[in-house]
């Protein structure tokens, strides 16, 4: 396990600041950074990296800067749409290039690489020159490349993208087993389904700055106040039960949302329609609550957070 620290850290290019007064602490777990375009994601993966030197500020992986050490920074890969591997030699060949870098010995390094291209689905493109795949052929291929020396942190940055939904599946079950075993995997996506569903926790990046972090209906609450939308299915007249509980509501489809202001009060809203005699047959939230949280930076800035977690 790895600790990743990011110490008051200020980015960008040709003196003009992407990140600003960035800190987070990342240890095992998979941790989601979401932001709309240009809002430096990929600008924070190419300073956790190592790649990227901060104008301010620190990165440390277990107390060490990876920008000026290289043993630090051989414990981090880092895998973006630009996979780095040489157009004109095969998958294979390049990933046995890859294993020489890492030091990996010979026997173990066949068997590693086997391993990833049969997780990435590329074992039957093995001999195909990378120059000649599909844009989500050469994503994979990327993935292939940093999971190769099991490296403790993982920076993808939007390892989804192009994948189709039986990889999708297969990469998100690899992250979950290798946050158990103690990696620190930071992956950026788009994808907020996903993002909801393997995130153990999520930092919201808007305009180079954190506007918070937590777990995604945690989040939701921070950023957005504590109205919560839930669909409820059941029988009965439930409308004239929410008007005599003083509740807002829509009618959509057969259900009803209703808005109440946190996880407890559904509970609370349940107990209260049993007790008013009508079976619920279903209680979801009205929809993911990381969509709310994207929406809203469309609109407004929220305050500068910082990089800890909203318990
Ligand atoms: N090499 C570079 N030189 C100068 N400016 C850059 C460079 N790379 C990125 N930028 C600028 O930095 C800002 C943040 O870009 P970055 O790629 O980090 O955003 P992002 O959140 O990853 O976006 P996306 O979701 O579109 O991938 C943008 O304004 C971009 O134009």
């Amino acid at each position: 396990m790895a600790e990743l620290e990011v110490l008051n850290v200020s980015a960008g290019y040709r003196g003009r600041p992407v990140l600003r007064d960035v800190n987070l602490e990342y240890g095992a777990g998979i941790h989601v950074l979401l932001g709309p375009n240009g809002a430096g994601k990929t600008t924070a993966f190419r300073v956790l990296a190592g790649i990227l030197a901060p104008f301010e500020g620190t990165v440390l992986v277990d107390g060490t800067a990876p920008h000026t050490h290289t043993e630090t920074k051989s414990l981090i890969a880092l895998a973006t749409h630009r996979s780095a591997l040489a157009p004109r030699l095969s998958v294979v060949d390049n990933l046995r290039y890859w294993a020489r870098v890492l030091g990996l010995p010979p026997r173990p390094s066949e068997e590693r690489i086997a391993e990833v291209l049969d997780l990435l689905g590329l074992t039957d493109l093995a001999d195909r020159r990378i120059g000649s795949l599909s844009r989500g052929q050469n994503q994979r291929a990327g993935l292939a490349k940093a999971f190769l020396g099991r490296p403790p942190i993982l920076l993808l940055d939007e390892p989804m993208s192009g994948l189709d939904p039986t990889t999708t599946s297969q990469l998100t079950e690899y992250l979950r087993g290798l946050a158990n075993e103690g990696h620190t995997v930071v992956v950026s996506t788009h994808a907020l389904a996903d993002a909801n569903r393997f995130a153990d926790d999520v930092t919201v990046l808007q305009k180079g700055r954190i506007v918070g972090r937590g777990e995604p209906a945690a989040l939701r609450t921070a950023l957005l106040g504590s109205a919560y939308r839930l669909r409820v299915r059941g029988s009965g007249d439930m409308p004239a039960v929410l008007d005599r509980l003083g509740l807002r509501y829509e009618e959509q489809q057969g259900a009803v949302v209703v808005e109440v202001s946190d996880e407890r009060a559904a509970e609370a809203l349940v107990a209260d329609l049993v007790r008013e005699g009508i079976g619920v047959r279903e209680v979801v939230p009205a929809r993911n609550p990381l969509e709310d949280v994207y929406q809203q930076l469309q609109t407004e800035v929220p305050a500068p957070a910082d990089g800890r977690r909203i318990p």
